[in-house]
């Protein structure tokens, strides 16, 4: 049990620290996490704005340079010279052709961003390209984009709108021998200085580069990555990016990482958390009246807009946390090592401590149960003698609770008047700083005496007497035995009457008494007739039985004054104090005939017989001289032989 006990303390040694220690610093790691979060919220933000504003920003600008294009005079008169049927009529110089050709050429191949400029005539025919070859120059050539997109819508729209393409749509143009390279198409109509439709003007923008400008502004933070989508969910960027796997340009999204288009294609924009990663996103769609600085509509395939930028962050975890924050851990775990320490030494003593307690209990109840249940008394008493403290033995002796004596009884009122003043002697040595001792007798509650002895000494401090304590020895028992061992020794054990002994002792009394009192005292000696034969012929027990008789027979003649007494085998005397010789002579009279009357009722032989007996009687006055039974007894026998002489059954008066 205490074992178990010990378990549970350093369970709970090692849990509580945990606990608390968890509740005191989680919240500040909580915090912490809180402000690592909203950190990174604010850094995606700030990620995105960079990267939406790098996308478009250079789409913004082909789009002004393509309505600029499509409005030079050069060109529109070009245009309208080749919708003129024939060569003469065209009145356009071939000097202007290549002023023309030279100026566009050089204003694409200055931007890396265009791939190539195309004029295309109403019957959708390209009329002219640059970049041209060096060696060729301008390129007439008589390719048809009367099926493209950008030609068919282009050729629709009013002056100042704009067509845009959806990204890497006409591949199947730019086959130059050179890797494939993803455009985007701008296209808006030409129209001359009357208003006439003369054909569209092509600008191709090199996507990659486009969105180069995006990877660059994702290098602020080299854990962030960008997420560019069309409305189909098709990747419009050069290669997959960290965790998202789209393949490359034109991979499927949606089906690659569905986790993240389903997220995004719920809202326009906001935050989602998917694979630890914090991603931010929003609608990107190139339509919008902002790219129109000066443009009219902007139209595009509806299908594939708007577009979805995103920016993904990785979240922190708490390892991260701690292990960024290597001092919070080693505090934590330094913390969390003390508490549990001092857990565990807390256990440990409070065990100890506890094992000593129940130690000091067990010896404490052992001493108070000595105390309280010895076989003798114990008590103090104060320097009045007012009862302090007892124990329960000597309370039941006296038959009190210890709430009617102690402080309520002077000990003096529980010995008897008798007894007091030796108990008052031994209280004044303790009291005096000596040990005492005195026999005294206690009065019982219901009234009885108790033989007791009480040994006490003094309890003192600092050299002054406290009170008395008392060790208290019952005699009774002691007294008891001493009594019946005296009466013993006075009596004789057949016929309970006294023996020749306590004749002796008590003769000496009376006598003494007699002389004071001047009374006259005489003396009676007994002797049953023929005793012999009866315990010959009836046997020792039968012979016992009229020893008894005799002795009943003889008390009963008697006063409560006399003492008869047996002196020898069959042989009785009887002390009659205050008694005249003649009175006497009667009473050994009646002792005599009494004797003789009244037969001893014995079994014999399993039958019930009336033994009679008689007996022979000795009678002499005790002289005042004398100081001794002896002469009194020696007369008496005197008296006592003649009778027997004489026949026995009879008195004889001895005095001399
Ligand atoms: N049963 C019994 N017999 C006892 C006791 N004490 C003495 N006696 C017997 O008493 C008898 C005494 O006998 P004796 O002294 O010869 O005298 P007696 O037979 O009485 O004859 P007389 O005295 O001459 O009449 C003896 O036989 C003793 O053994 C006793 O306590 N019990």
């Amino acid at each position: 049990m205490p074992l178990r006990r010990l378990h549970t303390r350093l369970l709970l040694a090692v849990s509580i620290p945990l606990i608390l220690v968890s509740t005191t610093l989680l919240p500040v790691l909580h915090v912490h996490m809180e402000t690592r979060l909203n950190s990174l919220s604010a850094e995606a933000d700030a990620l995105l704005k960079v990267g939406q504003e790098a996308l478009t920003r250079d789409i913004n600008e082909s789009l002004n340079y393509a309505l600029a294009i499509a409005e030079m005079p050069g060109l529109r008169r070009y245009l309208a010279a080749q919708s003129l049927t024939t060569l003469t009529d065209q009145q356009y110089s071939l000097s202007d052709l290549s002023q023309l050709s030279n100026f566009l050429t050089t204003l694409i191949s200055h931007n890396a961003r265009y791939t190539k400029l195309v004029l295309i005539d109403n019957q959708g025919r390209e009329v002219l390209r640059a970049p041209r070859s060096n060696k060729t120059g301008a390129r007439v050539s008589g390719n048809l984009h009367v099926n493209t997109d950008y030609f068919i819508e282009a050729s629709k729209l009013l002056p100042r709108d704009l067509y845009i393409s959806p990204p890497g749509r006409n591949l199947q143009f730019e086959l130059f021998g050179r890797d494939v390279i993803p455009v985007v198409n701008v296209s808006t109509p030409v129209f001359d200085a009357t208003g006439e439709r003369r054909g569209v003007v092509l600008l191709s923008l090199n996507w990659d580069y486009l969105t180069d400008a995006l990877r660059q502004a994702m290098l602020l933070d080299q854990n962030a990555n960008m997420i560019l989508v069309d409305a189909q969910g098709r990747w419009l960027l050069d290669e997959g990016i960290g965790s998202i796997d789209t393949a490359s340009f034109g991979g499927n999204f949606a089906a690659l990482s569905p986790l993240y288009w389903q997220a995004m294609q719920q809202r326009n924009e906001g935050n989602a958390t998917i694979d630890n990663h914090l991603l931010r996103f929003q609608t990107e769609d190139i339509r919008t009246q902002r790219y129109r600085s000066l443009a009219g509509t902007i139209f595009s395939d509806n299908a594939d807009h708007p577009w979805k930028l995103g920016v993904t962050l990785p979240r922190p975890t708490w390892l991260s946390l701690f292990k960024e924050e290597t001092t919070v851990l080693w505090f934590l775990l330094l913390t969390y090592g003390v508490a549990v320490a001092f857990g565990i030494f807390w256990s440990i003593s409070s065990q100890r401590q506890r094992e000593l307690r129940q130690a000091a209990q067990r010896h404490a109840y052992e001493v108070s149960d000595l105390y309280e249940n010895a076989p003798c008394g114990y008590h103090s008493i104060d320097k009045s003698g007012l009862v302090v403290k007892m124990n329960r033995t000597e309370l039941a002796w006296l038959g009190y609770s210890a709430k009617e004596v102690i402080g309520h009884i002077n000990y003096r009122e529980l010995i008897t008047p008798e007894t007091r003043e030796e108990f008052e002697k031994a209280f004044q040595n303790v009291k005096d700083n000596q040990s005492g001792s005195a026999e005294c007798t206690l009065l019982t509650r219901n009234g009885e005496h108790r033989h007791v002895m009480i040994q006490g000494s003094a309890y003192t401090r600092n050299g002054r007497f406290v009170h008395s304590r008392a060790m208290v020895f019952d005699l009774t028992e002691r007294k008891q035995l001493e009594e019946k061992l005296r009466a013993q020794a006075m009596t004789d054990p057949l016929t309970g009457v006294f023996n020749r002994r306590y004749l002796q002792a008590q003769a000496k009394i009376e006598m003494s008494r007699a002389r004071r009192q001047n009374h006259p005292i005489a003396l009676i000696t007994i002797d049953i007739d023929h005793f012999k034969r009866i315990n010959d012929e009836y046997g020792h027990d039968v012979g016992d039985d009229v020893l008894k008789n005799f002795t009943q027979i003889v008390s009963d003649l008697l006063r409560q004054e006399d003492l008869l007494c047996r002196v020898g085998g069959e042989e009785f005397a009887v002390l009659l104090p205050n008694t005249a010789i003649e009175q006497a002579q009667q009473v050994a009279e009646r002792i005599r005939i009494s004797i003789e009357q009244a037969p001893t009722t014995v079994e014999y032989e399993g039958t019930q017989q009336a033994l009679k007996v008689t007996a022979s009687l000795g009678v002499t006055p005790i002289h005042v001289r004398e100081k001794s039974l002896k002469p009194a007894l020696k007369r008496a026998d005197i008296g006592l032989y003649k009778a027997k002489e004489n026949g026995r059954n009879q008195v004889i008066l001895h005095t001399l």
